[in-house]
């Protein structure tokens, strides 16, 4: 059995009295693909927030290779090779898709004057092996670039950090079908290049159930459920609250 690389222990946040999560726990192992899926409103960027620590209201324990992450600052969480993608893209539109390598890179590396060219020059090796089968070029602005291949070039910016978690937030939003089923391959096979754990929002069920070996369902701050997608998505509680709803 894999070892939990990530732990969420009864993770509890209340803001200005209102409860937002309630006792919400689950573990995320070496190489698993987990979906966080519920309705609107259920807490799913309320547990990544925390777990990356932007949310620092939260009671409970969050450990990562069974380190309390707890205390650290959310610009400390690339040293952990924890890597999260936002619900709108976190690109830069004026410019370039390699401007914009360079700078999720120097997010997750040490930049000095004298490594600076020797990173950069890897910075772009590494971009460019990303981009390897995409009609997508270092020097084309992201404003010239289709929503979808925005998406991917976003997708491969948090790869680009090496992440050991990644935690991506709705990345088939707003895709079409198509789009879709290149965005699973392609996290599938970038997965077995390089090897990272998924933790994955997403409203879209069959993105979910294609990609993801296990869902967390959330409701109303509470964990609903847990399983394999084919056995959580036939149950009729996860129906009324979500699917009902999401496929409505
Ligand atoms: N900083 C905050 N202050 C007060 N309430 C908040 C805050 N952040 C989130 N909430 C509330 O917490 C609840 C959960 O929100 P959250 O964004 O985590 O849900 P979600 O499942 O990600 O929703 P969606 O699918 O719409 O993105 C919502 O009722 C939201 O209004």
């Amino acid at each position: 059995m894999k070892a939990n690389q990530l732990q969420v222990n009864q993770i509890q946040l209340n803001i200005g009295g209102v409860s937002i999560l309630k006792d919400i726990s689950f573990s995320l192992s070496e190489g698993e693909r987990i979906g966080l899926v519920g309705p609107n409103g259920a807490g799913k960027t309320s547990v990544i927030n925390c777990i990356t620590q932007f949310e620092k209201r939260y009671k409970g324990e969050i450990t990562f290779a069974n380190k309390l992450l707890n205390k650290e600052n959310p610009q400390d969480l690339p040293k952990y090779k924890i890597i999260r993608t936002f619900q709108n893209l976190g690109l830069f539109n004026e410019l370039t898709v390699l401007d914009n390598f360079y700078i999720a890179a120097h997010q997750s590396f040490e930049t000095n004057l004298k490594n600076l060219f020797t990173l950069e020059k890897n910075i772009k090796k590494e971009a460019q092996k990303l981009l390897e089968n995409e009609s997508i070029d270092l020097d084309d602005m992201i404003s010239d670039l289709s929503y979808g291949q925005q998406k991917i070039v976003e997708f491969l910016c948090a790869l680009i950090q090496r992440p050991s978690v990644l935690i991506l937030d709705e990345p088939a939003a707003g895709l079409n079908d198509f789009e879709k089923s290149r965005m699973i391959e392609m996290i599938l096979m970038k997965q077995r290049e390089l090897n990272f754990s998924l933790l994955v929002v997403e409203h879209d069920v069959n993105f979910v159930s294609t990609l993801c070996q296990n869902v967390v369902v959330l409701q109303s701050g509470e964990l609903l459920c847990t399983g394999c997608p084919e056995e959580v998505f036939q149950r009729k509680e996860v129906i009324q609250a979500w699917i009902g709803e999401s496929n409505g």
